[in-house]
């Protein structure tokens, strides 16, 4: 396959990469929306027969096989379409695949290249290997969830972003890479069991490995840097918008008290956690009296970490981010981030197509990989795939 990718003309640092990837909730389509903005061929393998409507919002650049995973046909049909591919991202919990007779040892046994990335919430095996779950169970489960919130308040889950994306759609592409690159030295494939819990446990080594340095040891919501510091907060703008305040160090401090118009000679000590509380107040109510854009004149230009909140509609609007493009608008008109990080050489290049409708590709695909038209139509009668191509012209 091309070292190119269609249509961009630039070379991408996945290009030429196959990659199945099953349809699933959240994280597996992030996985594989990252592969493909790299270059990477992404087929989405979705349910046939298919709903009206598809889940997926992060189909970018992928196309679109809809493929009834349950009938014995369409199974073998996986099975072949995995002989050829590089990666496979299964989303189900543990034992559907072994049930579909699908399961690593099977497919691996077929195609020994094969990397078999599984991404489930808490991994394969455990007490909740075969339980159900969303990002909240994951984090709660990680013990990350414990620490965030506000203090006084029930743990607080900021959207679902944590497990769901972080430590599963994102920890499941590094995984990948990974034993792509180990694939280039040994010829083998391997597992790739990416459970949420542990992807986000993982990502939380620093707090668990700053334990001792005393950063968390008061209760939620009273540490540096969980809401309990006046120097580590949001605050709101006359104009009903926000400030984000990062002024850790003491360099750092010294320009935001200046910014504010504070006296650092009248203020008590920067770390003194028993102010913490009355800071806030005094810096919540000088914030108020003036608006975001006021704020933002008084501290773009210095050190003392502070920046405006954005929304959705101006975060793409901000000088700095137009500066770097770091957001993009497809053909649709809408607009979303670009991929990053932003490679020198070989960068994403993101599809500006819309996403495709399930089963939009389905005997393109195959075709591809190997079945004659005359398995196609067998498929078709047997009605273990399913086309639609006409509403992709509509
Ligand atoms: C917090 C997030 C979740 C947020 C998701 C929201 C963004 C969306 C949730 C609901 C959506 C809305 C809704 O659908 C209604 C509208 C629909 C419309 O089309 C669009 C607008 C909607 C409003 C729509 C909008 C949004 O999309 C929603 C709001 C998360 O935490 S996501 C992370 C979840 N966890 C995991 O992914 C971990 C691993 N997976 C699992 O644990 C399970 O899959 C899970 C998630 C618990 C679901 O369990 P379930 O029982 O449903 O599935 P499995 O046990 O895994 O088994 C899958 C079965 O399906 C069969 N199968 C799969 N592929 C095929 C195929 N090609 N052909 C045939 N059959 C297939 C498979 O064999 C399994 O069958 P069995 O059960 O019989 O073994």
């Amino acid at each position: 396959m091309s070292r190119r990718s269609a249509g961009s003309g630039r070379a991408m640092a996945l290009s030429g990469l196959r990659v199945l990837e099953l349809a699933g909730l959240a994280p597996a389509p992030l996985c594989g929306m990252i592969l493909a903005d790299f270059g990477a061929h992404v087929v989405r393998v979705d349910r046939a027969p298919r709903s009206a409507v598809g889940t997926d919002v992060q189909g970018r650049g992928k196309r679109s096989l809809a493929l009834d995973l349950k009938r014995p046909p369409g199974a073998a049909a996986l099975r072949r379409l995995c002989g050829r591919a590089d990666v496979l991202i299964e989303p189900f919990r543990h034992g559907v695949m072994e049930k579909l007779g699908l399961g690593p040892e099977v497919l691996l046994h077929e195609n020994p290249r094969l990397i078999y990335a599984r991404l489930t919430g808490f991994g394969q095996t455990g007490k909740y290997a075969k339980s159900a779950g969303h990002d909240i169970n994951y984090m709660a489960l990680s013990g990350v969830l414990s620490k965030l919130g506000r203090k006084g308040e029930n743990p607080y889950a900021p959207l679902n972003l944590l497990a769901d994306f972080a430590g599963g759609g994102v920890m499941c592409a590094l995984g990948i890479i990974i034993a792509l690159y180990e694939r280039t030295i040994s010829g083998k494939g391997q597992v790739v069991d990416a459970s949420m819990v542990e992807g986000l446990a993982y990502l939380s080594s620093f707090l668990w490995k700053s334990q001792n340095l005393g950063l968390w040891n008061r209760p939620r919501g009273e540490n540096l840097l969980d809401s309990g510091a006046p120097f580590y907060e949001t605050y709101k703008t006359s104009d009903g918008k926000f400030m984000a305040v990062g002024a850790i160090e003491p360099q750092f401090y010294d320009q935001l008290i200046k910014g504010l118009g504070l006296d650092s000679n009248k203020l008590p000590s920067q770390l003194s956690f028993s102010d913490w509380p009355e800071m806030k107040k005094k810096f919540a109510s000088i914030f108020a009296q003036k608006t975001q854009s006021e704020w933002c004149n008084i501290f773009d230009g210095t050190d003392a970490c502070v920046t405006p909140v954005l929304s959705f509609d101006d975060a793409p609007l901000h000088q700095h981010n137009k500066q770097r493009s770091s957001f993009i608008k497809n053909d649709q008109e809408e607009i979303s981030p670009r991929p990053a990080p932003l490679l020198s050489r070989t960068p994403a290049v993101p599809s500006f197509k819309r996403d495709p409708f399930i089963g939009e590709h389905t005997e393109e695909i195959l075709l591809e990989y190997g079945f004659t038209q005359q398995e196609i139509a067998k498929l078709y009668s047997d009605k273990v795939i399913e086309s639609n191509k006409l509403k992709a012209n509509l």
